[in-house]
């Protein structure tokens, strides 16, 4: 056997665990510092004899996978920390690292149980699994050598085991989970219907408890909106008996009256806490009519989940129940609501609602019935083609939306800090419509950092800062999706096809296999090339390492709004008459109005 190929530090078996870690995190920082024969080049591995006994990889900005038996063959570890990255998919399994005595995988995506395998790691001493989307509830943890826990900040629900360890922390352990009750929290556990009991789950079990869990939302989110209507109902009489004496006894002892925030609720300001809050002041519908609307989970985003709620004038709209905020008070809420609720613009989904209670922040969003940028994009039995123009005019769109929010001098919103194709929405004219914008002022601080996009960007790597320069970057790499038809993984880290699109055009162009760029549904447009190179020198420059050194919104703008769409008729491009119907005119860059 040839010398380089014996392996120094580990074990055969180790090295290939290590390996197949690697593959799944997708790094280049990694790919070019694992690899070697010896353990002492692998940077964040820590080996002691023929052993690893440390695997520590914080703050990498590793946006990739691991696997629950990746850790099997790596049992003498001692110490494991994969803080403050982007990795997902369920816990891993630690039956087989029994040596564990650190466990830190705080502030990262991962999801489904808390392994109970952890039950029986009786030398762990510090477990940090906060903020991440773990739901269920928290295992039998009982051992007395767990001195350091912290698993807030996920979706876990239930009673908090009564065991002396678990008892034994501080509550701010466990803050912000969906519904953890019982002591240490101050949180009583009744009404007990949705809660799970601690159990030992199997892996079969695992897949069938996260829908529950989605279900238990939906629930949870119907249960809160009828005691919300019943308690406005009592309300809504008990103010009506003692409005008068009420305001007469605080001006008689001087006391102030509570303040309105919403022009038309002056009558009763009490309501405020108790109902929805709209936009354009007329109530356009009551949180009884959501309650009674039937309703359907979109999907669970970063901020919260969100629902489409049909209304009985069958009228859709967007619920979405935000976590993960800020601890705003109420006034403090309502006051970030009012600054979002005056952007305005073609290309923003217009905000209609919200609802501010201790224990739910909702925002109600005009329904776009098209779906979203990231789909549309995407092949399904019955898709559309996606041409030429119609991406054309998304371009066109976001790139006004942002510059509206950039140059809006009423706003302290800026910048975005979360523009990826899933936020970008197609309404019932197929016109582009911005959504999620304002959520930086509200969402904590370290739940942002983790999650949005402006947060990848190479100056938030680097000097820990980002501006509205990262939101041109995050448009930058949009476009560069229209353009070539790729998954970014700023969009949907989890897609094993999602790359890096600004490394991977740049890279393309460095090399000279720029032909291979452009999406195939594009390239049947010959015309159509001119513009194309032209949006994609400006996604480029848009995606420029140095932010300085990024165009501005409005000369993105001017620039996009340069590139025209050729006359279809004028070419050869027979291929296209059989969907022009249904694409290029169907499909409009500005707003009919
Ligand atoms: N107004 C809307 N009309 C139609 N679909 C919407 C609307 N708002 C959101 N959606 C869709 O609902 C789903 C969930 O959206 P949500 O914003 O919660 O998550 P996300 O966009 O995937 O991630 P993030 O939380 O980071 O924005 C997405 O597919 C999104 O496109």
């Amino acid at each position: 056997q040839d010398d380089a190929e014996i392996v120094i530090g580990f074990t055969e078996d180790e090295r290939n665990a290590l390996l197949a870690l690697k593959t799944g995190f997708h790094n280049a920082f990694l790919d070019d510092r694992w690899g070697s024969f010896n353990c002492i080049n692998w940077y964040g591995v820590t080996c002691n004899g023929s052993r690893v006994v440390g695997l520590t990889l914080d703050n990498l900005d590793i946006i990739g996978e691991v696997k629950v038996d990746a850790l099997f063959n790596l049992t003498a570890l001692t110490i494991l920390s994969f803080k403050n990255n982007s990795i997902f998919g369920q816990l891993m399994d630690f039956s087989k690292n029994m040596d564990l005595e650190q466990l830190d995988l705080s502030r990262n995506n991962f999801e489904g149980l808390i392994s109970p395998s952890l039950v029986n790691l009786v030398l762990l001493k510090s477990l940090q699994l906060q903020e991440n989307r773990l739901t269920g509830s928290i295992p039998w943890l009982d051992q007395s050598s767990l001195k350091e826990l912290n698993v807030s900040n996920n979706n876990l629900t239930g009673p908090i085991p009564n065991t002396r360890t678990l008892q034994s922390f501080n509550s701010s352990s466990y803050d912000h989970n969906l519904y953890l009750c019982g002591l240490p929290t101050s949180t009583t556990c009744s009404p007990p219907s949705h809660v799970n009991t601690p159990t030992s789950p199997n892996k079969s079990h695992v897949n069938a408890t996260s829908v529950i869990v989605n279900v238990i939302g939906l629930v949870i989110l119907i249960m809160l909106l009828t005691v919300f209507y019943k308690k406005n109902k009592q309300l809504n009489q008990k103010i009506i008996e003692k409005k008068n004496a009420t305001l007469e006894d605080d001006k008689e002892k001087g006391d102030e009256i509570p303040s309105n925030v919403t022009d038309h609720q002056t009558k009763e300001p009490m309501e405020d806490h108790e109902n929805l809050v709209f936009v354009d002041g007329e109530p356009e519908f009551e949180l009884g009519d959501l309650m009674t609307a039937s309703a359907e989970s979109l999907g669970k985003g970063n901020f919260g989940n969100t629902y489409r709620a049909r209304l009985d004038d069958r009228r859709n709209v967007i619920v979405k129940r935000l976590r993960d905020l800020k601890p705003l008070s109420h006034d403090e809420f309502m006051n970030q609501m009012k600054v979002i609720a005056t952007q305005k613009h073609p290309n923003l989904v217009p905000l209609l609602a919200y609802f501010y209670s201790n224990d739910e922040k909702l925002l109600v969003h005009k329904y776009m019935m098209n779906g979203n940028l990231f789909n549309r994009g995407r092949g399904t039995r019955d898709r559309v083609p996606f041409r030429w123009g119609p991406r054309l005019a998304v371009a066109q769109g976001v790139a006004r939306a942002m510059e509206y929010l950039h140059m809006n001098p009423n706003s302290t919103l800026v910048p975005h800090g979360n523009l990826k194709s899933s936020n970008v929405l197609i309404d019932e004219n197929n016109m582009a419509l911005v959504s999620d914008y304002g959520l930086t002022s509200i969402i904590s601080n370290t739940i942002s950092v983790h999650r949005m996009v402006a947060f990848k960007s190479p100056e938030y790597l680097i000097s820990r800062k980002f501006s509205k320069k990262s939101d041109v970057w995050s448009y930058g790499s949009l476009v560069m999706e229209l353009l070539t038809g790729r998954v970014s993984i700023l969009s949907v880290p989890q897609d094993n096809k999602a790359v890096d699109l600004c490394n991977w055009v740049h890279r393309a162009i460095r090399e000279e296999w720029t032909a291979e760029i452009f999406d195939l549904e594009l390239m049947v447009q010959r015309s159509a090339i001119h513009g194309m190179l032209k949006l994609l020198d400006l996604a480029v420059r848009c995606c420029d390492k140095v932010p300085e050194k990024r165009p501005d919104m409005s000369e993105v703008v001017r620039e996009v709004e340069s590139i025209s769409v050729p006359n279809i008729d004028s070419e050869s491009e027979e291929d296209l008459s059989m969907d022009r119907s249904l694409t290029d005119d169907s499909m409009s860059a500005t707003p009919s109005r």
